[in-house]
């Protein structure tokens, strides 16, 4: 880390105490330009008490922090214990003198020791991550449906009868149910502890827009055995404007498609809206195919959501399952983590298991580890950064092999902002 000949006389990168945190919220307010309210001040101290937390200090004050939360997440096949980077800021002053940097190459030997292979993130810009070996590897859609007339959808709904649930009630529904039936089916969804439930997905206010209603939670079929469920805000329209109300997609999930429609169905019939706006849809959503008259969804935006690093080459390759059967080698580029630099061996087996080994033998296919992160969990084909000039096809057919053992049946998806 370089600094000033003026100052930085005492700079140490260290973990912050938890009696400690409240000198996070004075840089991140600084570097994110806001103010946090006494709420966001609560949750965030409920979140970061249990994270992982690095500080960066010169003589004795928080100048850079960086913050990993442990989490649960689904990959191909099951699921790994990984952290996730958040809360990240250096002061303006202290700008590109490589405190980042050496957060995150601490960051990155800390998750390594505590036997974490892969870090997720959700960046606040793009251009600044590829560098430290993170890749996008998840896409959502934001989309905007008309409902100003009933939803025509080519399927069936389910005729099951709709409940609206509240509190503990409406969480004791759908908590166990995501665990159980929505998220093993996508790579990249993250298990719900009671906090992330509560604080992030369910609370009153919607900061980003506070004339919305609080969350509203309906489900499909008995509470206790739910088919699916829907959880979403309203807003009230401007009649002088000649503006309809409109409704705020949180989540919608269900056991089968018939579910999906009859929660979509019941969406757009809510009296006085006349949209429904969804923030975040996972690229394959069942809703774009299932709609009679796809002119009345517009996709308003694509973003790459979650971003993976993958810190343990070799542990995080052999825990995924693979698709099908698979023998060749893989040159990565990682020169922050010389452990996952250069050739691998990668054998899979009709099992879906994998084994992933040294080898000085030549390689079939060469990329960074930024695209291998991308490709891991089978949401961004290698074909695709291949054609990008990205990923180097040294055998005939070696990308082709490689992603058709990457496959996945559902595209992954990052529906927990964190
Ligand atoms: C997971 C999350 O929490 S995402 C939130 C990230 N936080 C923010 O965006 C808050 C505002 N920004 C900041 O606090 C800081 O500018 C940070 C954290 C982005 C960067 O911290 P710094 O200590 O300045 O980074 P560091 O000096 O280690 O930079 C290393 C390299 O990253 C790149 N980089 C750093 N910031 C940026 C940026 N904003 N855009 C593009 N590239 C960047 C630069 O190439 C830099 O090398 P260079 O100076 O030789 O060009």
């Amino acid at each position: 880390m370089s600094a000033p000949a003026d100052i930085a006389q005492d700079v140490v990168v260290r973990e912050i105490a938890e009696d400690e945190i409240d000198a996070i919220f004075a840089l991140d307010q600084i570097v994110f330009h806001g103010r946090l309210t006494d709420d966001e001040r609560a949750r965030a101290t409920r979140l970061l008490a249990s994270a992982h937390r690095i500080g960066t200090y010169e003589d004795g004050r928080l100048v850079g922090v960086a913050a990993a939360l442990d989490q649960a997440m689904t990959i191909p096949g099951g699921e790994i214990r990984c952290w996730g980077l958040t809360w990240v800021g250096v002061l303006p002053t202290h700008r590109r003198r490589g405190i980042l940097t050496s957060m995150l190459d601490r960051l990155w030997a800390d998750a390594l020791a505590a036997d974490r292979s892969i870090v997720g993130l959700w960046v606040a810009e793009e251009a600044i991550y590829g560098r430290f070996g993170c890749g996008p590897a998840t896409r959502s859609i934001a989309t905007r449906i008309t409902t100003d007339r009933p939803l025509d959808l080519r399927i069936d709904p389910d005729p099951r009868s709709l409940r609206m649930l509240d509190g503990d009630e409406a969480l004791a529904a759908i908590g166990p149910f995501h665990e159980r039936v929505v998220r093993p089916r996508r790579g990249g969804l993250l298990r719900r502890d009671d906090r992330a439930w509560r604080d992030d997905l369910l609370r009153d206010v919607d900061e980003d827009d506070e004339d919305l209603t609080p969350p509203r939670i309906v489900v499909l079929g008995p509470a206790d055995d739910p088919q699916g469920y829907v959880v979403y805000r309203t807003g009230h329209g401007d009649e002088e404007a000649g503006t309809p109300g409109r409704v705020v997609l949180i989540e919608l999930e269900a056991a089968e498609p018939a579910g999906e429609a009859a929660l979509w169905s019941y969406l757009a019939s809510i009296d006085l809206t006349g949209r429904i706006d969804c923030w975040s849809r996972p690229v394959d959503d069942p809703l774009v195919t299932m709609l009679a008259d796809r002119d009345r969804m517009r996709v308003t935006d694509r973003f790459e959501a979650l971003w993976l690093r993958l810190v343990d080459l070799p542990a995080a390759l052999e825990a995924r399952s693979w698709s099908c059967e698979l023998d060749l080698a893989i040159e990565v580029a990682d020169p922050r983590l010389p452990d996952n630099d250069g050739r691998w061996r990668l054998r899979t087996a009709a099992d879906g298991s994998a084994r992933c080994v040294r080898t000085d033998g030549p390689a079939d296919v060469a990329l960074a580890a930024r695209d291998l992160a991308s490709a891991y969990l089978g949401g961004i084909a290698l074909g695709e950064l291949g054609r990008a000039g990205l990923v180097e096809e040294r055998t005939a057919g070696a990308i082709a092999r490689l992603d058709d053992a990457l496959r996945v049946e559902r595209a992954p998806f990052g529906a927990d902002a964190f």
